[in-house]
């Protein structure tokens, strides 16, 4: 057999009294996709960074395939061919993208190098993303959050001195919708079929299932099951990860939602033939391709209802925040005080924090949501991603707002705990809360009561009951049209 790409032996990391690996091997060879699952917090991001030479492992070794001799950390893996796509995206939102390439391949060099790095990373990002219309002498800070998934995507496939060998994408499809999730997973493929390894981290098990030669499921810091895709079901995947799949949570017969007081009324943009109405308890999904104004909508709901004159009114609305670091996350707080802001009102007692309230909140929370940590006060970057993901939807589900708008909540959430947080959000709309909800799964726009389809900025389709498929979403997602 060829030398493995990326050959790891026994990989130990342990942070504090948490043990992130326990004696992982893994070996990735030529032409392969290996699609890494596991719960939140089983290690996937932490064998990661051994792999691209962020972290060394305490015990336990890790070679390159194409690496010089004598190089260690970053450097090997750089010189072994490996690029990394990360969870947290990584690009400096001050430079501009063709900045941010001369950061990442060194190569880019000399008299007219802006002009070399917009053509080769334009070609890569049409390549990749055909039709996109991103422009890539724009500052990273003023993309999207799907649009600079994209670019970090393309800027570590471009070939500069040297192709890459492994491309490792933790969860890259998260921000993006179907259409540009398709045609990422297709470009994997070519990759792949070409020579080129990837290591996919995806919560999404069709996207591993469809994608993957091989699945590597982690639990609790080791390697559970290494076995070729064809051995795995979605069902059997879900075992071996230690969760189980539950009957799809019912829509149930929403009895008297029809009747219930409308309390979201908004007149139709101009040149639009839809009202936007959000009725007591029920759940709205806000569908479509990404970035056609499902965020903005959200945004501009939250700031009309949150601003009020009267400090002491109850809290009415809460927001789910998607980007994370960009607007949900306090880095420098704890868990709990992450949690508990959004509530602050009815856990403080004379202007003062009441702090056995808060602790029996954030362990209610903690349990309700499996946020998986020893310890409620240590900081939120303690937590991998998709647990820091549930401390933001509990600090919204925690107040008694009677409007909890979600801006793609569930990014990077684990199968089990995403079945657990749709049954919370069934019940809590079941006791009168509305839920608008957008999400770039259409699994979850199928759970909603009601959905509307946004393109170029407006509702262009209302779906309810059995319209509401994939079908004419998609249909109305690209020509307006619901059927
Ligand atoms: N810098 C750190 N300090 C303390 N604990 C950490 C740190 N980084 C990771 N951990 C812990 O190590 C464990 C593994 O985390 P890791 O990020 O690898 O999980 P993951 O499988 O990638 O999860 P997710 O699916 O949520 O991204 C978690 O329990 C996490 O809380």
């Amino acid at each position: 057999m060829s030398t493995p790409v990326v050959a790891v032996r026994g990989a130990s990391i342990t942070f504090g009294a948490v043990r992130a690996l326990s004696g992982v091997d893994l070996d990735i060879a030529a032409g392969e996709a290996v699609g890494l699952v596991g719960h939140n917090g089983a290690g996937k991001s932490t064998i990661v960074n051994v792999i691209n030479g962020g972290l060394t492992p305490h015990s336990g070794s890790i070679a390159y395939g194409g690496a010089e001799a004598g190089l260690s950390g970053v450097s090997a893996a750089r010189s072994g061919g490996v690029r990394c796509v990360f969870q947290e995206l990584s690009l400096c939102p001050n430079l501009s993208i063709v900045e941010n390439a001369r950061l990442m391949h060194a190569g880019l060099k000399g008299w007219g190098w802006r002009r070399k790095a917009l053509k080769l990373v334009s070609a890569k990002l049409q390549e990749i993303f055909p039709g996109n219309r991103i422009e890539c002498e724009a500052t990273v800070g003023t993309l999207s959050i799907a649009e600079r998934q994209m670019v970090e995507i393309a800027l570590n496939f471009l070939t500069v001195d040297m192709p890459p060998r492994l491309v490792i994408l933790d969860e890259p499809t998260s921000s993006l919708d179907s259409a540009l999730a398709d045609q990422l997973l297709l470009h994997v493929r070519r990759f792949v079929a070409g020579g080129g390894s990837v290591l996919l981290i995806s919560h999404i098990l069709g996207e591993i299932l469809s994608t993957s030669t091989r699945v590597v499921v982690m639990k609790d810091g080791g390697v559970v099951a290494a076995r070729p895709v064809a051995d795995f079901t979605p069902k059997s995947l879900v075992e071996a990860m230690g969760s189980v799949i539950r009957e799809k949570t019912q829509k149930g017969t929403r009895n008297g939602l029809a009747a219930a007081p409308i309390i979201i009324d908004l007149p139709p943009a101009p040149a639009a033939s839809h009202r936007f109405r959000a009725r007591k308890g029920e759940i709205i999904g806000l569908a479509g391709l990404g970035g056609h104004g499902q965020t903005d909508m959200l945004l501009s709901l939250f700031r009309a209802r949150s601003s009020n004159w009267l400090p002491h009114k109850p809290q009415d609305i809460a927001f789910v925040a998607g980007d994370r670091a960009l607007n949900g996350t306090f880095p420098l707080w704890s868990i709990l005080r992450n949690l508990s802001i959004g509530n602050l009102g009815a856990l403080s007692r004379r202007c003062a924090v009441e702090a056995a309230q808060e602790e029996s909140v954030g362990a209610e929370w903690k349990a309700r949501t499996a946020i998986r940590t020893p310890d409620m006060n240590l900081p939120i970057l303690s937590l991998s991603g998709g647990n820091q993901q549930k401390v933001l939807f509990a600090r919204a589900l925690s107040t008694p707002a009677k409007i909890v708008l979600m801006d793609d909540p569930m990014r990077g959430v684990d199968i089990g705990t995403k079945q657990d947080v749709y049954s919370i959000i069934r019940a809590e709309a079941e006791a009168g809360r509305t839920f608008i909800w957008y999400s770039t799964e259409m699994d979850e726009i199928c759970l909603c009561d009601r959905v509307y389809v946004f393109r170029d900025g407006s509702i262009v389709a209302e779906l309810t009951d059995d319209d509401i498929n994939e079908h004419h979403v998609l249909a109305a997602s690209f020509s307006g049209d619901a059927a």
